[in-house]
């Protein structure tokens, strides 16, 4: 040994001999990895998966990490089938039947600790746990996104629509005079007489312009300023107990996309490891960015509502819907809890937006003939109405431009993972499998959307044709990008009514091609599985 080896010992080990260090290494190895592995309480050791996820999280913790988690999960079903174990206590079942088991009403599964790590604030609807909690939040917002309601907040997504429009006709006009954008707007005029720029950019001005006007009374005037900037309170403290008075507390411009970004990341890939490790986790340098995200995200609603109840409005919105929602025993929602459903709402209806339109349009320009076919339907339609942006009355019924949003959501849903359920009291039988109480269960969506019984052999082609073709109940059991049962997306009508307009709007003023079309779609995942970037070109259709 040489002359370091003892005193290093004494200070790593307390002195002790190195064979005790191993034993002890082993002892806690065994009981923390082994023992669990061999007791096997929740009857997982049959089925196959990943070596290391067999002992592990750190598997599903680093293949979560990676921003492709539903890519290598499909892998690992093609080649192990339908059942396979992602964590000492997960499994994944990729088969359309089991949608209505692990998610459907009545059958008593509730989400897992995963959710634990997207807590920010109060516990919010898509957050929180417990049953009573859940049903109480949801009566609340519930009636919120009814039909009737939505198309009451349609004014204020139309305007912003056309608010995008007009920044994109101007963009054009500036570009043809040779001119570039601005670095937020991208933008440049060049090959075949077209305006090239990043779609997804703007598609995420437009979303959180929409969001935030609807969740807190005002937009972030991303679109105007073609920039991704909102403001957070300074201190969260300050900005909980004010009323939004000038003065009474500070607040700073964050990128709000990109914290949106580094928080689905962040919580994703530590909502897969155990509780008592995320403390520690929280400490390594990758982790403290994402959880410096959570905090900023909290910042801004805690900013946005304090502004808001600081100019009381009759104006009909979510955030005054918020304000009027009562529980069973006719209480109104406390400060705390009115901050995080409004920023709930903002994070679930903001990027799954944007992603989604994106991947439309995406899918538009590697498709012409798919393009064409859309723009033939929306110009028949709409053809004689001078109107720059759609009505929902317009194109809600027009059968085209639904199954081409249905195709994109399979194709790219934005929601891919396998959202993580506990089987309840009694487990849960699925194709002849019992997994007791407590076992954590997923289907994973993006393997759904790639079933070869319900989409057909041609399931890896973008076919809008499929949904006027195929069984249209097996499509609908095998469709799941809102998710079924009592978590499903609370949401979808104001999503779908928002997809709707946007889509034939910008569809119907531009024709796209690809900037790269050899190129795949490059997409990164955290919660939500997002394109990195979409680079288009644009030709305006009219005048
Ligand atoms: C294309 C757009 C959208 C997609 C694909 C989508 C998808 C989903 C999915 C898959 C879930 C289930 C998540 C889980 O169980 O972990 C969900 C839940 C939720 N969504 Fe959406 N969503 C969209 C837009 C929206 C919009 C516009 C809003 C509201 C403004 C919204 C609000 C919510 C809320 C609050 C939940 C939690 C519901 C609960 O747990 O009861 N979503 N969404």
């Amino acid at each position: 040994m040489n002359a370091s080896g003892p005193n290093l010992l004494h200070v790593v080990g307390c002195g002790m001999q190195p064979s005790t260090l191993l034993t002890l290494f082993s002892v806690t190895v065994g009981l923390a990895y082994i023992f669990p592995y061999l007791a096997d309480p929740f009857k997982q050791r049959h089925i196959p998966g990943p070596f290391l996820a067999k002992f592990s999280n750190i598997w599903l913790g680093w293949t979560a990490s990676q921003g492709h988690r539903s890519d290598v999960v499909h892998e690992l079903h093609k080649k192990h089938g339908t059942f396979v174990r992602l964590a000492p206590n997960h499994v994944s079942i990729a088969d359309p039947d089991a949608l209505q088991i692990v998610y459907a009403h009545g059958n008593g599964s509730l989400k897992s600790d995963f959710y634990d790590a997207f807590v920010s604030i109060h516990r919010g609807l898509f957050s929180t746990r417990d049953r009573v909690d859940h049903a109480r939040k949801r009566k609340i917002v519930s009636h919120i996104f009814s039909q009737k309601n939505v198309l009451e907040f349609e004014p204020i997504a139309r305007s912003y629509v056309d608010q995008f429009l007009k920044q994109w006709d101007r963009l054009y006009d500036a570009a043809a005079k040779g001119q570039s954008g601005t670095e937020g707007e991208g933008g440049w005029f060049g090959r075949d007489g077209r305006l090239w720029l990043d779609c997804l950019p703007w598609y995420n001005y437009l979303a959180f312009d929409i969001i935030g006007d609807l969740a807190f009374g005002s937009p972030f005037g991303m679109i105007l300023n073609a920039k991704d900037s909102a403001p957070v309170a300074v201190s969260q403290k300050d900005a909980m107990k004010s009323y939004g008075t000038e003065g009474e507390f500070k607040v700073v411009e964050i990128p709000a996309v990109q914290i949106l970004n580094d928080r689905g990341e962040f919580s994703a890939s530590i909502g897969v490891l155990p509780p008592s490790w995320r403390p520690y986790v929280r400490m390594l340098p990758w982790y403290q960015k994402g959880s410096q995200a959570v905090k900023n995200l909290a910042g801004l609603a805690i900013a946005a509502v304090a502004k808001r109840l600081a100019s009381p409005t009759d104006r009909v919105d979510l955030l005054s819907k918020l304000q009027e929602g009562r529980d069973d025993e006719g209480n109104l929602m406390g400060r705390e809890e009115l901050t995080a459903e409004a920023l709930t709402q903002l994070i679930a209806g903001s990027d799954t937006t944007s992603n989604s339109s994106c991947a439309i349009t995406y899918y538009l320009a590697r498709y012409p003939d798919v393009q064409e076919k859309l723009q033939k339907e929306l110009d028949e339609a709409l053809g004689s109405e001078d109107e720059y942006v759609s009505t929902y009355e317009q194109v809600k019924r027009l059968p085209y431009l639904a199954a081409v949003i249905d195709e994109a959501l399979r194709m790219h849903s934005t929601s891919s993972i396998g959202l993580p359920r506990v089987a309840p009291e009694g487990g849960l039988t699925i194709n002849n499998i019992h997994f007791p109480q407590g076992a954590v269960l997923s289907v994973p969506t993006y393997t759904i959307h790639r079933d070869q019984k319900a989409w057909g052999d041609d399931r890896d082609v973008f076919r809008p044709e499929r949904w006027f073709e195929r069984d249209q109940l097996m499509m609908q059991k095998a469709f799941n990008p809102f998710s079924f049962g009592p978590r499903a997306c609370v949401g979808r009508n104001l999503a779908s009514l928002e997809l709707l307009i946007i889509i034939s709007s910008i569809l119907r003023r531009y024709h796209f091609v690809l900037a790269e079309p050899d190129k795949p779609f490059d997409t990164r995942e955290g919660f939500l599985r997002k394109p990195v970037a979409c680079r288009v070109g644009i030709k305006r259709r009219q005048a």
